[in-house]
């Protein structure tokens, strides 16, 4: 089941658009460069560690490798990258004063790019689909009938095809198979077809027959509106979540509601609070995404479910899902499972299924003590990495999704951010830089030639109310809510803080067979990460950083003075440079427009800062706050300078201090803290997390308000979340 904790999705605009007239944008242009040339970089007081300083920077050191350069540019490498004088050029036969872009900022005492020894490892993967219909199983004719013309499936799933007959004899199982590969119909099937058999009919006062548990709201919603849009009316299904007020889940629950799909946290805060709340009749337990559910730290939520349901109910089937296989998961089904069958996809090969094609009990192939987990990722999905400058970081967002959402067609696209202020920031500072808008004025802030192909949306945490939204508009673009089909990108600009997450964050795409691609956008220190996911078997493969930026030739609304004249030269590093730096001006120029946007992208800065310095002990040594050059990851927010008063220790000290206590106490863990820092999952029920959100609320309505007014600061309730973008 798909779940995106916080997305921003971008659908085309209306083609009633009107673009921006040319020469008014060209006026914009030359005086967003002159403001540019005139201003004084603080160059040298941004450099970096003398360690990793090097002189001429777009590249691991421009002169050192200035084959490379030749060899991915296809044009002439520059020797030297002076900022240059401001010249006079001519444009439709007026002399127009045209000042060149100073490009010492953003491309001088930039970090080394290592070579990426990336080592090749044997991914395993998985066969998607199976020739079997569902015909072919034991369902009720209208069941079937159903899946295939209201679902649309005819085929089943690897997955389904060995799950569904084990479920449908009674037997407790644990499944794992990739993600986006159909688990949730895999056990959808069997609880309806078993239910509607029930000799005495299931009236919905009776209450569960069937509980669902999953990670994050989000993915209950889906489950309820994918899976259990069963053709028995009488069956009721329900959710529970925590965006809803209790007062009228406790309604809904006195009602009754026999298929009941809800996310830990919640559950537990019903079973302490609400009388009405009862077990006795559960004859099936779900416990779906169990490895998302264990990293968001739920494992003591579920013994109290497990321990509230044994006291009223012994005898049930119970059925664990999981994408990954990990020691923690394992360590969940020993509890939860009786005698479990092991289903595991990739045991098709290894003899694990009868003569028939069902599987039998066997062990799963679990990682040695020590080993890290393999995981299955679908064989449809390209992965990517990028080493980026922190300097860079935006301009090369920006220009990414440029590259394939304006120039490529059908493009949709999910960036994940390390927090719900990033999603924030970067929503606000593209859709005003990068969009162009009916009727805008010129503000000189937009693109003259912004496009009027993309749109962004937006989803995170801190939405409640917009979630529904979201929803609403998912249903027109994409009919199955967060799992978008059609994702044809996933970008992480912030690496996620395990290779699971990574899994389940690069399979919102390629999904039930599709093809798909991932990026994963890493800093030049950060290089170590790509060797800790060949060691979960996953490989990436290397996109330089100035092929990315070269797309930016391919739009003259990013043209410096230079090449005014020269259309037909082909492109080369400089002009690359220069157009970068247009780009970079671009938002610089919205983020300082007035103080109130400064103290914001400041603000953000922290958040990602804070988010920083959560990553777990293991992966301190790539991700550590102490290495990260505050001046230089100003730029990636649209800051000229690094804050004065923002040092990594005292930003860290406060942050402790106003945040962190309240939450370990309530959470009693630093691992589930960092991952509710994180992570994109989230039920929504997090006590101490809702209490900083109280706090934080009520310091927004004193503080500055983003430009839009419609940003958010501070820890947020779930910081993991991410920007989605679609493209016509
Ligand atoms: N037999 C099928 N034929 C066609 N599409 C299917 C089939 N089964 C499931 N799907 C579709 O595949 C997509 C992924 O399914 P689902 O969300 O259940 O996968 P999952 O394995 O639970 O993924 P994740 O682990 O990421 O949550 C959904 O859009 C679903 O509608």
């Amino acid at each position: 089941m798909a779940a995106v904790g916080g997305l921003l999705l971008h659908v085309p605009e209306s083609p009633t658009a009107a673009p921006r007239t040319l020469s008014g944008s060209r006026r914009a242009q030359a005086r967003r460069q002159a403001e540019a040339t005139k201003r004084k970089h603080p160059a040298s007081r941004e450099a970096p560690p003398a360690k990793r300083r090097s002189e001429a920077s777009f590249l691991p050191a421009e002169r050192a490798a200035a084959k490379e350069t030749q060899r991915t540019f296809k044009g002439k490498a520059q020797k030297t990258f002076s900022p240059k004088k401001p010249s006079v050029g001519v444009s439709d036969g007026t002399r127009e004063q045209k000042p060149c872009v100073r490009t010492s900022s953003l491309f001088k005492n930039n970090p080394e790019i290592p070579e990426l020894h990336r080592p090749v490892v044997k991914q395993v993967q998985e066969k998607v689909f199976t020739s079997d219909a569902f015909q072919e199983l034991d369902l009720h004719p209208h069941l079937i009938s159903t899946i295939n013309t209201v679902l649309n499936m005819t085929r089943m799933t690897s997955v389904q095809k060995q799950s569904i007959p084990v479920l449908l004899e009674g037997r407790d199982a644990l499944v794992r198979s990739q993600t986006g590969s159909g688990k949730t119909l895999a056990y959808c099937i069997p609880v309806v077809q078993s239910l509607q058999a029930m000799k005495s009919k299931i009236q919905r006062s009776d209450g569960p027959y069937a509980l669902v548990l999953v990670p994050t709201r989000e993915v209950s919603s889906l489950t309820f509106g994918m899976g259990f849009k069963q053709p028995f009316t009488w069956i009721v299904p329900g959710v529970l979540m925590g965006g809803e007020r209790r007062k009228s889940e406790k309604a809904r629950l006195r009602k009754g509601i026999n298929i009941l799909i809800s996310t830990p946290g919640r559950l537990v805060d019903h079973i302490k609070s609400t009388k009405n709340i009862h077990f006795r009749r559960i004859q099936w337990l779900i416990l779906d995404e169990a490895d998302r559910i264990l990293d968001l730290g739920f494992e003591k939520d579920i013994t109290v479910i497990l321990n509230a349901i044994n006291a009223e109910c012994q005898k049930r089937q119970n059925v664990l899902l999981s994408a990954t296989l990990t020691e923690g998961v394992t360590r969940l089904a020993d509890i939860s499972l009786l005698n479990p069958v092991r289903i595991s996809v990739l045991d098709q090969h290894h003899g694990q299924s009868d003569p028939k094609g069902r599987a039998v009990p066997e062990a799963s192939p679990l990682p040695a003590a020590g080993e890290p987990d393999s995981f299955a990722i679908p064989e449809s999905l390209d992965q990517h990495v990028t080493l980026v400058p922190s300097k860079l970081r935006l301009v090369s967002l920006a220009a990414f999704i440029l590259q394939q959402c304006k120039f490529e067609k059908d493009q949709k696209m999910i960036v994940f951010f390390s927090s719900c202020e990033l999603v924030e920031f970067h929503y606000h500072l593209f859709v005003q830089t990068l969009l162009s808008r009916p009727g805008a004025p010129a503000s000189g802030q937009l693109l003259p030639s912004a496009s009027t192909r993309l749109k962004f949306l937006r989803l995170h945490g801190n939405m409640e109310q917009e979630v529904t939204i979201f929803f609403s508009v998912l249903k027109d673009v994409a009919a199955r809510g967060l799992d978008l089909p059609q994702v044809t990108w996933i970008v992480q600009y912030n690496a996620p803080s395990s290779p699971a997450e990574y899994i389940h964050r690069i399979g919102r795409t390629a999904r039930i067979g599709c093809r798909g691609s991932s990026l994963l956008i890493l800093a030049p220190s950060e290089a170590e990460y790509v060797n800790s996911l060949a060691s979960h078997k996953i490989n990436v493969s290397e996109i330089k950083v100035e092929d990315i930026l070269s797309v930016l030739t391919r739009d003259d609304c990013f043209k410096g003075s230079r090449w005014g004249s020269q259309k037909s030269r082909a492109a080369g590093p400089q002009e690359i440079r220069e157009r970068a730096t247009v780009l970079q001006t671009v938002f610089e120029d919205y983020v300082h427009s007035s103080e109130r946007r400064v103290s914001w992208a400041k603000k953000a800065l922290q958040a990602f800062i804070r988010a920083y310095a959560t990553y777990p002990r293991d992966l301190k040594h790539i991700f550590h706050v102490r290495s990260l050059h505050l001046g230089h990851v100003a730029k990636s927010f649209g800051l000229r300078d690094a804050p004065q008063n923002l040092s990594v220790t005292a930003l860290k000290r406060r942050q402790a201090n106003l945040n962190r206590a309240d939450l370990h106490k309530k959470t009693r863990s630093k691992h589930r803290l960092a991952e509710i820092l994180r992570s994109e999952y989230s039920s929504g029920m997090e006590a101490g997390v809702a209490k900083v959100k109280k706090q934080k609320q009520t310091r927004r309505a004193r503080g500055p308000l983003p430009a839009s007014g419609q940003g958010s600061e501070g820890v947020s309730k779930f910081s993991g979340a991410a920007l989605c973008q679609l493209v016509d």
